[in-house]
């Protein structure tokens, strides 16, 4: 997979150069490309905003260093025939999950353009729609002063799911989301810490009960935290006694 980031900040990439994604990054199972959005800019002082018209506070990224920029990375793109996706980390985007992390990971080719200031003048995120598949996503329901953050956690969410990145693929099988609920509780040694022990069922070698167990406290810790999860939820995977919980 390639991935091209637009920014005002690149050093504020240089995390993904650590850990899973910088490995996957060396191995060659990750193409990488950050760009200084300030590369793009043809005046002296290399501006990349202004004031917004119609007024209001804070200043707008100004459309012609983003349409070089991106126009750049459409000409990168590996497959002449396809359009890669156009990720814009946006309070005001679709939520990025986990059933998202595992559609994008089926991508050839994602681009990522990180807004500063009150945000990309509109008329960008039109004119891409003619080289990209253009995709407004948000982390979630808060601001935060730029896409760099979303992204770094977006590259990691999508990239960990590519073949070859994590050692043991079926650590992706029992995470998070993966089914639908929330993980079970993990433990290590030792069994007694600090006079707290570990659940007996998980010394017990039974992997019927344990795997009963595990099932039965993603359904717990789901119903408690996320209770939205469960709406919709099919019940038929769980333990009979859970059931008549939903
Ligand atoms: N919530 C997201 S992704 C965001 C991007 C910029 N500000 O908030």
């Amino acid at each position: 997979m390639r991935i091209d980031v637009v920014s005002i900040f690149p050093e504020y990439l240089a995390p993904l150069e650590l850990s899973l994604i910088g490995k996957a990054r060396q191995d060659g199972i990750l193409d990488l490309h950050v760009h200084d959005l300030r590369s793009f800019t043809t005046d002296k002082h290399r501006s990349v905003d202004d004031t917004p018209y119609g007024g209001g506070a804070g200043m707008v990224m100004k459309p012609e260093p983003w349409a070089q920029a991106l126009a750049a990375v459409a000409d990168g793109r590996p497959d002449p025939d396809r359009k890669p996706v156009l990720i814009v980390p946006s309070p005001a985007g679709e939520r990025f999950t986990q059933a998202l992390a595992y559609e994008l990971a089926e991508e050839q080719h994602l681009a990522f353009a990180c807004g500063r200031y009150e945000g990309i003048d509109e008329r960008v995120i039109e004119w891409a729609q003619e080289h990209f598949t253009v995709r407004p996503v948000s982390l979630g329901d808060y601001v935060l002063n730029g896409g760099e953050v979303a992204v770094l956690a977006m590259v990691e969410a999508i990239g960990r799911l590519l073949p070859g990145v994590v050692g043991n693929p079926e650590s992706l099988v029992e995470e998070s989301h993966s089914d639908g609920l929330l993980e079970y509780p993990v433990y290590t040694k030792p069994s007694v810490w600090r006079d707290r022990e570990v659940p007996p069922v998980l010394l017990s070698g039974n992997h019927g009960r344990i795997a009963q167990w595990r099932r039965h406290e993603q359904y717990r810790r789901t119903a408690e935290r996320r209770p939205d999860l469960l709406e919709g939820f099919d019940a038929g995977s769980l333990p009979r006694a859970d059931r008549t919980e939903l």
